[in-house]
């Protein structure tokens, strides 16, 4: 996908209520699921790595990697609002 490219329609909102969906329904082959097993140490080491992608494309990379790597920042932060039982209301309160 380019900048100028739309591609997924998806929202932040969006993509947690398919999370949200899969937890509850324990999905097989969901890798959020198995995120979810492997619990909060594991999901932070994820939301710490993916912010230092975040932080390694947006000095060394284009856009558009920086955008991908933010893209899964935030899914990592939803695994981790999942696993701590945070709804996105939780977080928007504090913005
Ligand atoms: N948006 C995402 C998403 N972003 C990032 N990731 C995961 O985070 C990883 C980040 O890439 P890395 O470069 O860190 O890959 P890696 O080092 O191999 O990471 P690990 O898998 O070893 O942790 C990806 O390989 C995915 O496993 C995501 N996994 C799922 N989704 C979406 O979440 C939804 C549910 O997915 P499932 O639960 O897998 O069905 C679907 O709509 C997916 O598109």
């Amino acid at each position: 996908m380019t900048s100028t490219d739309p591609g997924s329609t998806k929202t932040f909102d969006d993509l947690f209520a398919e999370l949200a969906e899969k937890a509850r329904l324990r999905e097989p082959g969901s890798g959020t699921v198995a995120r979810l097993d492997a619990g909060v140490h594991e999901i932070g080491k994820k939301v710490v790595e993916e912010a230092a992608e975040v932080w390694m494309a947006a000095e060394h990379e284009d856009k558009d990697r920086a955008a991908e790597e933010i893209s899964q920042l935030l899914y990592h932060l939803q695994v981790m609002m999942l696993a701590l039982d945070l709804e996105p209301t939780d977080v928007y309160r504090h913005l």
